[in-house]
């Protein structure tokens, strides 16, 4: 039998979610045959004949990603959409002075402290127009040893004309995507906005929850970050009496500063949206809050090793202010998929039965656990400040068939023999940090007692 399948195959057994991690190196061939996929995979012409695209991210390393495409499709118009400013944004156009296809648009961070985390490709083809919604940097090291998540578009065919309602889904996926990308404000975006307004994308079933930096007020308040995803769960989730007393779960690579205590965002407000319900009932007590971040004997025995931590960016002076969060705290454990030693450069949220084998919904998003990505509520609750870039894709079961829930599983024997069991990227239920041994990862401080993979220590500085 040939061991690897064509992309359109892997593409075909993927759906109808879509979602798939990316290849790992160093891990078993049936981990990486089924439901997941390589960055040559995305651009192979397997997927399209490739005219454009735009390629929306926080870290590029240029030389490198030209590699990833085709050599036919090199040469083709690329637009990178980024958040460099001053020397670094110089730096970054220097590396592309010899591609003259490349073109840059400068994502404006006005407020201090935001990035743009954004991973998004939208890939224009000579049938069609195709949208990517993932996790990983354009860099070798994202694709190489860590789990990381893909969401890929049905191929959106082209329309008559172009429209910015006509062609649109059940879940508002065009005008969301207009939405998102017209918020930048860039003339760079122009005909990629206009590229977008002429394809027909009816056949999305996700929601996108994006952020933009901002204070968004009035109606914009519910169209970002975690009030966007309160109100889709609010008309869409699922109904109170089916989900009293599930979990929500929150698994992140990056952690900001949570403010004193529980009460102050995390559970006062982040978490009363991740729990809503259908109908809208603001729930008298919140439910169960589960958090999956990777301990510091995660990282050391994780194929990278050490090194992994660096895309782990949860530092010592923004934890010890915060030990109350770190009761939430779960390890990264992915048996099921083989990626335990996979550090998660993946986001995912989800609300999982007690008995791990359903869940209501599933985010995958390029938003970590803080304030920036999901956004603050300011003045009283009429204003969300959110500071960064972010976008994601929802699963909601009543998009996918007549049902309430989702199946789930990590478990890649059960996936490979059934349809329609949601894919997750680690195991449930969770596993706890080993009392009075386990700490979360933290980047910036030494280890070195004990050694990593490759037999080193940790001294960051
Ligand atoms: O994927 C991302 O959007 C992203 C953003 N930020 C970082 C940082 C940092 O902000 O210091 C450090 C290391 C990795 C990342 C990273 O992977």
């Amino acid at each position: 039998i040939s061991k690897s399948r064509g992309v359109s195959e892997l593409y075909k057994h993927a759906q109808p979610f879509s979602f798939f991690l990316t290849k790992v190196a160093g891990i078993a061939d049936k981990y990486n045959s089924t439901l997941a996929l390589d960055i040559k995979d995305i651009l192979s012409a397997d997927m399209g004949n490739l005219v454009a695209s735009c390629q929306f991210n926080y870290m590029f390393d240029i030389p490198w990603l030209i590699q990833q495409y085709p050599k036919e499709f090199r040469s083709k118009p690329l637009l990178i959409v980024h958040g460099e400013q001053g020397p670094s944004k110089t730096e970054l156009e220097a590396e592309a002075i010899d591609y003259k296809n490349i073109r840059f648009c400068q994502a404006k961070l006005e407020m201090m402290y935001g990035t743009h985390h954004t991973k998004m490709m939208l890939l224009q083809y000579d049938t069609g127009m195709r949208v990517v919604i993932h996790t990983s940097n354009l860099i070798k090291q994202d694709w190489h040893q860590k789990t990381q998540g893909i969401w890929i578009s049905p191929l959106f065919p082209k329309m008559a004309k172009p429209s910015a309602t006509e062609g649109d889904s059940l879940t508002y996926f065009k005008k969301n995507l207009l939405e998102y990308v017209s918020a930048y404000k860039a003339y760079q975006l122009k005909d990629w906005i206009n590229n977008i307004s002429e394809h027909d994308m009816s056949a999305a079933r996700v929601v996108i929850i994006g952020s933009v930096p901002g204070r968004h007020t009035g109606d914009q308040m519910r169209s970002w970050g975690h009030l966007k995803l309160k109100r889709v769960l609010q008309q869409h989730g699922p109904s109170n009496t089916a989900v009293t007393k599930w979990p929500v779960i929150g698994q992140f690579s990056s952690v900001g500063s949570m403010g004193a205590n529980k009460e102050a965002w995390l559970c006062g407000e982040w978490l009363q949206s991740l729990s809503a319900v259908n109908g809208g009932t603001t729930l008298p007590s919140v439910p169960p809050l589960q958090l999956v971040f990777p301990t510091k004997d995660n990282v050391r025995c994780s194929l990278e090793g050490f090194p992994a931590g660096g895309s782990i960016p949860y530092s010592i002076n923004v934890a010890k202010k915060q030990m109350f969060l770190h009761d939430f705290f779960h390890q990264w454990r992915s048996e099921g998929q083989g990626r335990s030693r996979a550090m998660p450069h993946i986001k995912t949220y989800l609300r999982p039965s007690p008995d791990s084998q359903k869940t209501a919904w599933f985010l995958v998003t390029s938003a970590n656990l803080s304030k920036a990505a999901w956004g603050a509520l300011e003045k009283k609750g009429t204003q969300l400040m959110i500071r960064s870039y972010e976008i994601g894709v929802l699963f909601l079961p009543k998009f996918f068939g007549d049902k309430e829930l989702f199946d789930v599983s990590s478990n890649l024997e059960l996936l490979k023999s059934s349809t329609n069991v949601f894919p997750l990227p680690f195991d449930l239920p969770l596993t706890d940090y080993v009392k009075g041994k386990d700490r979360p990862w933290l980047w910036d401080i030494p280890y070195m007692d004990l050694p990593d993979t490759n037999g080193n220590i940790w001294c960051p500085r």
